[in-house]
């Protein structure tokens, strides 16, 4: 459904080169992308601030050309075969609207089904079903230029699927939506990949978008891909290790060691303790500790994606095995 082969995209920037001299060099956005993303994959793309990822989206969508490489998407090339593709994708891009600012909501998707030439029919089954998941109903009347975030980024969606896109492109979906909208909108997009009619592929900072939606993740860094696989894949390369924790009625004796387990903190003067599991399984630790210790009570505590990323991101540069 996506191609991507040695994609690349140069900026030539001007940067500082003393007092007043600026002088131009070549910025490498996107260094050189290879992926393959099939039919009714879920796919997040993230990396930190600058990394690529607005680029890459870019240019898949047609709205900017590669310097070099090759892309498909749905089969087109998007810069030259944009129109066609139009057809065939939806986008949306948290900072950019793409409904009519001073016309209601339901006039809005109403224009769109011109622009797109969709039979009546088909368009209002598809906006039936965001109206319902996405509650939209109480305010189809309100001009966009008065919805909040949360309203506008629900229409938005709405206004990206009422043309049937086989592949759908999302730059930072959920960015500033209060839990209730981010709840609703992470729902929706769930609901719809589980179709498998969609692709979709989205960026984002908020790693609970990931951690809800994507199968597989991809993660670019000074434009280049460093990770691609699934969340257990980076957690496994990344030697993520699940945490054991333990309130106790007395603390443990000096010395206290759990067998495949290394003792992460001690707090509450001793009462609490938190084991990080090495090489060995939450039941053999719990069974071990509570054999040798005055256990009131006890939780496993998974790894946390974003403690993986960040590390990945502060110093994990190439290092994945990423062909
Ligand atoms: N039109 C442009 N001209 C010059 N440089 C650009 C242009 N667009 C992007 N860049 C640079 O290319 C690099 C990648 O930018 P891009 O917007 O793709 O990053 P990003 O991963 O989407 O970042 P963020 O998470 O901050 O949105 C950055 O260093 C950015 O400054």
């Amino acid at each position: 459904m996506i191609e991507m082969r040695e994609l690349r995209k140069d900026f030539t920037v001007r940067v500082k080169a003393g007092r007043l001299r600026r002088e131009k060099r070549v910025l490498a956005a996107v260094d050189g992308v290879s992926l393959s993303i099939g039919a009714g994959e879920m796919v997040g793309y993230i990396g930190p601030n600058g990394a690529g990822k607005s680029t890459t989206l870019k240019m898949l969508t047609g709205v900017l050309s590669p310097s070099g490489g090759e892309v498909s998407v749905c089969g087109l090339r998007p810069v030259p075969q944009r129109t066609r593709l139009a057809l065939r994708i939806g986008v949306v891009f948290g900072q950019r609207s793409q409904l009519w600012w001073d016309l209601p909501l339901g006039e809005s998707f109403r224009l769109l089904r011109y622009v797109y030439r969709v039979p009546a029919a088909e368009h209002e089954a598809r906006l039936r079903r965001c109206r319902d998941l996405l509650d939209l109903d109480e305010f189809m009347d309100t001009p966009v230029r008065q919805l909040s975030l949360g309203q506008r980024m629900r229409g938005e969606l709405t206004a990206a699927l009422l043309h049937g896109p086989e592949v759908l492109f999302l730059d930072e979906p959920t960015i500033g939506l209060d839990v209730v909208s981010k709840q609703a909108v992470r729902s929706f997009l769930g609901e719809l990949g589980a179709t498998g009619d969609v692709t979709l592929v989205l960026t984002t900072h908020d790693l609970a978008d990931i951690e809800r939606l994507c199968e597989r993740l991809v993660v670019i860094d000074h434009g280049r891909v460093v990770h691609d696989g699934t969340i257990d894949d980076l957690h496994s390369r990344y030697g993520s290790r699940r945490s054991l924790v333990a309130d106790l009625d007395t603390p443990l004796p000096p010395g206290f060691a759990l067998p495949g387990a290394t003792t992460a903190s001690i707090e509450a003067d001793g009462h609490r303790v938190t084991f990080t599991l090495e090489s060995t399984t939450a039941g053999a630790a719990v069974a071990a500790l509570v054999n040798a210790a005055p256990v009131r009570d006890l939780s496993v505590v998974e790894p946390e994606i974003e403690d993986v990323v960040a590390r990945l991101y502060t110093d994990g540069r190439g290092v994945s095995g990423v062909p």
